[in-house]
């Protein structure tokens, strides 16, 4: 028996042999013989953003005891509104991680030049803090990232950020639920996989290797407040749905990340859809439907726009919005059969 402390012995909790994250990402870089190591380091200094982020979720129940966020607490200091804490912890680990050199963010109006001496070769779209109508009920929220490699020589501009979803170096997303888990995916063919947060020893452990999305579910997910605003395709899609021999249940949290962890892990149906005021739904492309379509589409499940897969739209623009059919193979074929 080692001592209470002895992390080398395989004690409660702690097994010196389990797939760490950090562990995961430099098994699969020494795949690739050719590899700098640069984005084993990105992506470590992702985790670290999320882990901070992770431990603020944790504390925004009882934010209350040191002010509200967005206010000035009792000792006159600014509390950060967690969407705005979140940002500034992926900004600063990304620009402090020396690989990047452009950076999309939901929460800046224009795109996001890294310094001359700080820059890498990798831009980043990420939105910090998914589902933020959710955080003061205390309801799963979450932070997505899609990484690509900048195209072309000379210095960083807008155009080499409007690249299609198909350009997807790796993605993931981080889900602050009844646990913290990332999902990840390092590139095409390379599976998705699930790590879960250990707080006792502050490292995400692999729990599901390979996630693969039901090829059909039992679930459609959307915002059926919404239903009058649908067209006729997506009403009768639904209405099929809830009508027919065995009736889908319906779930919808309102936090993307959450509702499509849920559809990767039970399968069925996420939509966002277009509506006759807002053409584009609300879904932003560049980082919450391209990473999340990327990782459906190599979990083997399918992601449309309601014409084209997702991850062939070239955007326009950095904050370009765009419907979404994404999940189960089969369901999304079969809402697709309904658009015109
Ligand atoms: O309230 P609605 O219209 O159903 O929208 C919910 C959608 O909006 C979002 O919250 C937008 O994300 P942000 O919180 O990052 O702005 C998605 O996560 C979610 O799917
Ligand atoms: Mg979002
Ligand atoms: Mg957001």
């Amino acid at each position: 028996m080692g001592e209470p402390n002895d992390m080398t012995q395989q004690g409660p909790g702690f097994d010196v042999n389990c797939m760490t994250l950090t562990r995961f990402v430099l098994q699969e870089q020494r795949k690739f013989k050719h590899a700098t190591g640069d984005l084993s380091q990105l992506l470590n200094c992702i985790q670290t953003a999320i882990k901070a982020i992770a431990s603020a979720v944790r504390k925004a129940g009882i934010a209350k005891l040191f002010g509200i966020a967005g206010e000035i607490n009792v000792q006159g200091e600014e509390v950060k509104k967690l969407d705005v804490l979140s940002n500034e912890l992926f900004i600063n680990m990304l620009k402090s991680s020396y690989t990047t050199c452009l950076l999309v963010s939901e929460e800046n109006e224009t795109v996001i030049e890294v310094e001359t001496e700080k820059r890498g070769k990798y831009i980043v779209c990420f939105d910090p803090l998914d589902g933020s109508s959710n955080i003061d009920c205390l309801v799963s929220i979450g932070s997505i990232f899609a990484i690509y490699r900048k195209q072309t020589e000379g210095e960083p501009q807008v155009a080499d950020a409007l690249q299609p979803g198909r350009n997807i170096v790796a993605a993931g997303y981080a889900l602050y639920g009844s646990a913290t888990a990332m999902v990840l995916c390092l590139g095409p063919g390379s599976g998705v996989h699930c790590f879960t947060y250990d707080p006792a020893i502050g490292e995400f452990i692999l729990t599901e290797h390979n996630m693969r999305v039901p090829e059909q579910g039992k679930i459609y997910s959307l915002n059926e407040g919404y239903s009058a605003t649908w067209d006729e395709g997506l009403k009768a899609y639904i209405s099929a749905k809830k009508d027919g021999p065995k009736p889908y249940g319906a779930r919808y949290v309102g936090s993307m990340v959450a509702d499509v962890h849920r559809t990767i892990k039970y399968g069925g149906i996420f939509i966002y859809p277009a509506t006759k005021s807002a053409p584009n739904g609300k879904l932003r492309l560049m980082y919450e439907c391209n990473p999340m379509s990327f990782i459906i589409t190599q979990a083997g499940g399918k992601a449309s726009n309601g014409k084209i897969d997702i991850l062939d739209i070239v955007p326009q623009k950095i904050h370009e919005r765009s419907p979404v059919f994404l999940g189960s193979k089969k369901d999304v074929e079969e809402a697709l059969s309904y658009q015109k």
